[in-house]
């Protein structure tokens, strides 16, 4: 395999003033940037300090850009924007960049006539090539006259000049539904630069799409690896270059983001066929989810109530081991997790894993922070990563032949132990994990996304809005082919709106009704849901009275699809972690999305309680 391209980022694609974010983007790993010239210009350091800076840091300068508004003008504006050039070859100089992106005119002034465009940027680039510079045409979408990339380089072909070639970018290209196999027609050596970005499709004004919701490869609709193979394949050898204009990214930590984004450009690189980093290692079930609690007597409480039993105790760190069927929760007292006051929360969760070792090599060459083992030297090898959110991700293989398992490093412990009452010990079906539910803080979701899909080998379904009684929750779920492993990435409506992040374990049993009939007898509180969702429910499905009337008496939410059909129902709250009963019949694939609005007004009811009445209350 060749070497792998150089790969640059667009400082206009992070957040924070220059230097930090050429700091951020050499941290995270690029060999270049693209100076976007509102930075320099908005910053107190001179051209000569950043040329420094970047050579310090080991950072290229690929690009300076843009430069906007210069082709196919009376003769008079000519003048006045070679005048306007010559200023900009200047600082470039300064800055030791020699390559400057021109984009197609937006200008009223600038007329309809490619032959006088290309004797325009003939004339530019005669200029440039004066300075040892040389000029990249883009096609902006929203271009006066020139809004694709093949009449882009039809005016670069006619202008005919060395120091004048085209910049192609993946968002122009995609977003004006041009066909990227032309880009194969072009001479590899004419396409000075290539600049990738994705974005989620949507129908609206173009200008507004690529100046705000512009995100990184992977994150959105469009086959960006499209471009990209049809460039290489054209014989393009410069640098992979991200230029992303978004409003969330323009607001997060840069040095994050700088790593999101170089993850994308990585995982792009691998897709177009053109790295073979090591390949992920599937997981092939849920091994365990990981619970911190400070006070643990309310969590055991609810899973002595949810039928489980203490079986182990870790021999050398404050961890219990419960299970029930496949489904094991380890009860971990150790530190604290955040902010102990809020309660439990879930830390972690162990993936089973064909190939642990590759796992990690997959991770760690796609980024993700290798998390330290804080083990006993006896303990089982236990590998974890950190996904976006903080979460730890474990790979371990639990019944393996060739190697100690996780659970060795338990040691049976009798009965159900404290806090448990008599009941606790009555296994009430509960077969395995069916998902984990992760919120997302609002800014990382679509990072989130791209982890659980690239690093971990799950397969994304597409982003689904929830309503819920505060706004609108974005979800995605993301799944193994064999639905053995689901994780459902949500995010919050609002930074921080309802507290703490709460996040869930959904647990799979074959008889919802008769799990939450036992759940309940013994004490387990199981989240109420309005009688009017059960009229709804009759009105939709015509189910059988007496079914529906165990529905609403558990408060069991119901769903179908032409697939199957799913049942589900909820614990209340434990610090910051519930618990959902769920029963797949037949194909279900989905998570009940249409109850989701329901359950969460059922939680802001029974957190908040019932508003009181109105006037004639
Ligand atoms: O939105 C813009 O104006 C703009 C500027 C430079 C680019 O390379 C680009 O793709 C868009
Ligand atoms: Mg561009």
């Amino acid at each position: 395999m060749p070497r792998p391209p150089r790969t640059s980022i667009a400082t206009v694609s992070l957040s924070g003033p220059l230097t930090e974010k050429l700091t951020a983007i050499a941290t995270a790993g690029f060999d270049g940037v693209e100076i976007f010239e509102n930075d320099l210009l908005a910053g107190p350091h001179s051209p000569e300090e950043i040329r420094l800076r970047c050579a310090d840091l080991g950072l290229s300068i690929d690009l300076y850009q843009p430069f906007r508004d210069f082709e196919a003008v009376p003769a008079d504006l000519l003048a006045r924007n070679l005048r306007r050039a010559e200023r900009k070859f200047a600082v470039m100089e300064r800055l030791g960049a020699d390559l400057l992106l021109v984009c197609s005119s937006v200008s009223p002034a600038a007329v309809d006539d490619d032959a006088l465009a290309a004797e325009q940027l003939r004339l530019l680039a005669d200029r440039a090539e004066a300075h040892g510079i040389r000029i990249a045409y883009e096609a902006l979408a929203w271009g006066r006259h020139v809004s694709t990339y093949d009449h882009a380089w039809r005016i670069v072909e006619q202008a005919d000049h060395p120091a004048l070639g085209t910049c192609l970018d993946s968002f122009h290209i995609l977003s004006r539904g041009s066909d990227p196999q032309g880009i194969e027609s072009i001479p590899g050596e004419k396409i000075f630069f290539l600049q990738l970005a994705d974005a989620p499709l949507m129908a609206m004004d173009v200008l507004q799409w690529s100046r705000h919701y512009r995100c990184f490869p992977g994150q959105g609709g469009f086959d960006v690896a499209g471009p990209l193979r049809h460039a290489v394949r054209a014989g393009y050898t410069g640098p992979l270059s991200l230029e992303v204009f978004n409003d969330v990214f323009r607001q997060s930590e840069a040095a994050s983001t700088a790593v999101d984004a170089l993850r994308s450009l990585l995982l792009l690189q691998e897709k177009a066929g053109l790295t073979a980093p090591p390949a992920p290692a599937v997981p092939t079930g849920i091994a365990f989810a990981e619970l911190h609690a400070a006070d643990t007597d309310p969590l055991r409480g609810m899973l002595g109530a949810l039928g489980f039993t203490r079986t182990g105790r870790h021999t050398s760190k404050p961890v219990e081991l419960w299970q029930q069927g496949e489904a094991r929760i380890l009860l971990n007292t150790a530190g604290t997790a955040g902010d102990r006051r809020a309660g439990p929360a879930l830390t972690a969760i162990g993936l089973e894993t064909p190939d642990p070792d590759r796992a990690v090599a997959r991770a760690e060459a796609m980024l993700a922070p290798v998390v330290p083992r804080r083990r006993a030297p006896k303990d089982a090898p236990l590998d974890a990563v950190a996904a976006p959110d903080g979460t730890e991700v474990f790979f371990c293989r639990t019944d393996a032949l060739d190697r100690p398992g996780w659970t060795t490093d338990f040691t049976a412990v009798p009965g159900p132990g404290p806090g448990v009452g008599p009941v606790g010990i009555e296994p009430v079906g509960i077969e395995r994990i069916d998902h984990i539910a992760l919120i997302q803080p609002w800014h990382q979701f679509d990072e989130a996304a791209l982890f659980h899909q690239g690093v971990l080998g799950l397969d994304a379904d597409d982003s689904l809005d929830l309503a819920d009684p505060y706004g609108l929750r974005r979800s995605k779920a993301l799944a193994t082919a064999d639905g053995a492993v689901r994780i459902a990435l949500n995010i919050a409506p609002a930074p921080d709106a309802e507290g703490p992040r709460v996040q869930h374990i959904a647990l799979a049993t074959g008889d919802v009704v008769a799990a939450a009939r036992r759940i309940r007898e013994r004490g387990g509180a199981l989240l109420p849901i309005p009688a009017n969702y059960y009229d709804d429910l009759d009105a939709r499905h015509e189910l059988d009275p007496g079914v529906l009337a165990a529905l609403a008496e558990l408060g069991v939410l119901y769903d179908r699809d032409e697939a199957g059909e799913f049942l589900h129902c909820y614990t209340v709250t434990v610090g910051r972690v519930f618990f959902e009963l769920v029963q797949r019949i037949g194909g279900y694939q989905g998570y009940g999305a249409l109850n989701a609005g329901v359950r969460l007004a059922a939680q802001h009811t029974h957190r908040h309680g019932v508003p009181a009445h109105g006037p004639r209350g």
